[in-house]
């Protein structure tokens, strides 16, 4: 039986710790970690992130019935590519993030009639593209960046593909036309490659046919001399205008200089968290960079002079910098967060940006007061919400106290905030970018309002890629481009979180894998929890409202769908979160009786499992 074969495939593993509780048979073999199951049958492994290493036996796992998927995303394996081929029923393969290595055979995929998702990305694998990969009939997502694959890129026989990476390998030579349409970025790190989407292949106006092997020798020697010419115009312009900009930056500089004097080191650092006050000195608010500038008409009664003496207190820490609350005498309470790593866009377009968040305004948004702009750091000042963060709620000192009709009133909220947000930057992938449960505050009664939205298009790539929640969804940790459904699958990830409790403790850390760290998460409320475990058995007033909550988590799995196709729009998920009702008894009744409850529940948890993994 396939608990047997597993604990077989296991003795082959070494560091396998994390998989202690296989062999249990009391908890029964879906229970155990990294087992997918569907319908209490099991269908794939997930062994991500547990520092495991030795040998994937195929053998072992070709006695395994049902074995769809297979992921070992994030271990240390190495060596060559083990040899899946016989696992014809496959459809997906995840590898990525091992120390694999060597070249992969031709015919390495040949009969994987049902192979849909092939990530290799982040290896050591070399040679050529096996031409078996390429004839792959079912094929929809393929990633192998991060290898040193070399040799042309092959003419791939599938058209529409979902994920499609071949960024930074050794791949040279013409694009196939049937690739032209993809984004730049899928070839982009790889040296040798031209044509469509890329830049056209030099020597020639359009890209040169394969075949074309022996150009004529004079004709490319004359080509390589004007390319060499060329080459050197270029450095020479190039240095001479470098010249001339550094000498106009330094007497630039000197004259500043003579006018800032030192005031620059203290706008680099206005708090003082050891003081924990704010002292902005008055030489740097004459300076240029040094002023606060207010980005909303409403607020010009707030005193500058007040705000920048007030005593602060220091909220906690993130990704970007410390949050302070400010209290003025007489005025409103403020929050001031600091941001490092703003510096995508140059001054005035920063100034653009801000000044239309400014002008942004919905009950559920927390509005942006003012900013200031320092070259290293960036200031934002927002209105302090009384309740603190819905983060603190769930799982801080008082966590668990919400009840679910505030969970309720919470989440529409949320939901009404980002259709603003989708609505007034319908141009931008991702209106909020960094939706979680601690960018969600509490106003006085309890009205959520959205934090930290809109700052994608200022803070800088490899910030957001690396600490920013939406950057953590399946497409865009694998793509490195995130999708406008990303924010969906934040939204659902926090659904979850407020009617499960439980803090997706990885979906915060900082660093690399934590989006798989975070579909494991929800994949593991699925695959163990569903039994009535899943909603927060401690939620004040669940009773009348569980029909409802079903709903919601329905609609929180909607979000969370694996694949974009699958997951819900922004417009259906919303609309869903506003039909929701506070009690089942308002109005009409599904899943009344506890068994109904249960049985709606586990379909739904079923069905997502099934998309999730297999899809
Ligand atoms: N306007 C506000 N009113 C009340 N509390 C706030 C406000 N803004 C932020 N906070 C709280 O201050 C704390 C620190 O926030 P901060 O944004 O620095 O960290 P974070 O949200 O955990 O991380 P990140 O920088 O990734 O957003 C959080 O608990 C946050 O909920």
């Amino acid at each position: 039986d396939n608990a047997q074969v597993l604990m077989n495939f296991k003795s082959f593993l070494s560091n396998a710790d994390a998989l202690s509780n296989w062999g249990n048979q009391t908890i029964g073999v879906c229970s155990w970690t990294g087992i997918l199951c569907f319908n209490q049958n099991f269908h794939g492994l997930r062994l991500e992130h547990m520092g495991l290493g030795g040998t994937v036996n195929v053998d072992t796992l070709l006695q395994l019935s049902n074995l769809n998927s297979f992921s070992v995303i994030n271990n240390n394996f190495e060596g060559p590519m083990p040899e899946f081929k016989k696992l014809v029923n496959l459809r997906a393969m995840f590898l990525s993030n091992n120390k694999f290595s060597g070249e992969i055979p031709d015919d390495a995929f040949e009969g994987m009639r049902r192979l849909k998702r092939v990530f290799l990305a982040e290896n050591g694998f070399t040679g050529h593209i096996p031409t078996s990969l390429v004839k792959l009939p079912k094929l929809l997502d393929v990633d192998i960046h991060g290898n040193s694959f070399d040799g042309n890129i092959p003419e791939f026989q599938q058209r529409d593909f979902r994920v499609f990476n071949l960024s930074y390998n050794n791949l040279e030579g013409p694009i196939p036309e049937s690739l032209s349409g993809m984004d730049p970025g899928s070839f982009a790190g790889n040296n040798g490659l031209c044509g469509k989407p890329l830049s056209l292949c030099t020597g020639s106006p359009t890209p040169p046919p394969v075949s074309n092997q022996h150009p004529d020798s004079h004709a490319e020697k004359e080509n390589t001399k004007k390319r060499i010419l060329l080459a050197v115009i270029i450095v020479v312009v190039v240095i001479v205008l470098a010249s001339l900009l550094a000498l106009l930056f330094i007497r630039y500089r000197r004259k500043r200089a003579i006018l800032v004097k030192d005031a620059q080191p203290q706008n680099v650092t206005p708090f003082s968290s050891e003081s924990k006050s704010i002292v902005v000195t008055a030489e740097s608010k004459k300076s240029e960079d040094g002023e606060l500038n207010f980005v909303g008409n409403d607020r010009v009664g707030i005193d500058l002079q007040e705000l920048l003496r007030a005593s602060a207190e220091v909220l906690g820490s993130g990704s970007f910098g410390s949050t302070y609350k400010a209290m003025l005498l007489n005025g409103p309470v403020v929050v001031v967060k600091r941001f490092k790593h703003m510096n995508n866009v140059g001054k005035k377009e920063f100034f653009e940006h801000m000044n239309r968040l400014g002008r942004l305004s919905h009950p559920n948004l927390l509005p942006l007061i003012a900013f200031y702009y320092g070259k290293e750091e960036k200031l934002l000042v927002h209105d302090f919400a009384e309740n603190g963060s819905l983060a603190s709620h769930l799982h801080g000192r008082n966590g668990g106290g919400l009840n679910w009709a505030t969970r309720l009133k919470v989440i529409k909220g949320v939901a009404r905030g980002l259709a603003y947000l989708y609505t007034e930057f319908p141009d931008q992938a991702l209106p909020h970018g960094h939706l979680k449960s601690s960018n969600v505050v509490l106003d006085g009664s309890f009205e959520a309002r959205l934090a930290e939205y809109g700052l994608v298009p200022v803070v800088e790539k490899s910030h957001a890629q690396q600490f920013m929640v939406a950057y953590k969804s399946p497409e865009a940790s694998q793509l490195e481009r995130p999708s406008e459904k990303s924010d969906i699958w934040c939204l659902g990830i926090l659904i979850l979180e407020l009617l499960t409790g439980k803090f997706p403790a990885n979906y915060l850390r900082h660093g690399k894998g934590a989006s798989e760290d975070l579909a494991a998460w929800v994949n593991s409320i699925v695959t163990e929890g569903w039994s009535g475990e899943v909603l927060d058995k401690g939620i004040p007033g669940r009773g009348s409202g569980e029909g409802e909550m079903v709903k919601l988590l329905r609609i929180g799995m909607g979000c969370c769908e694996w694949s974009l196709e699958s997951r819900w729009g922004w417009k259906e998920a919303v609309a869903k979160i506003e039909e929701l009702k506070e009690s089942d008894r308002d109005g009409d009744v599904e899943g009344g009786s506890d068994g109904d409850l249960l049985y709606s529940l586990s379909t739904s948890l079923d069905d997502f499992s099934l998309s999730h993994s297999v899809s």
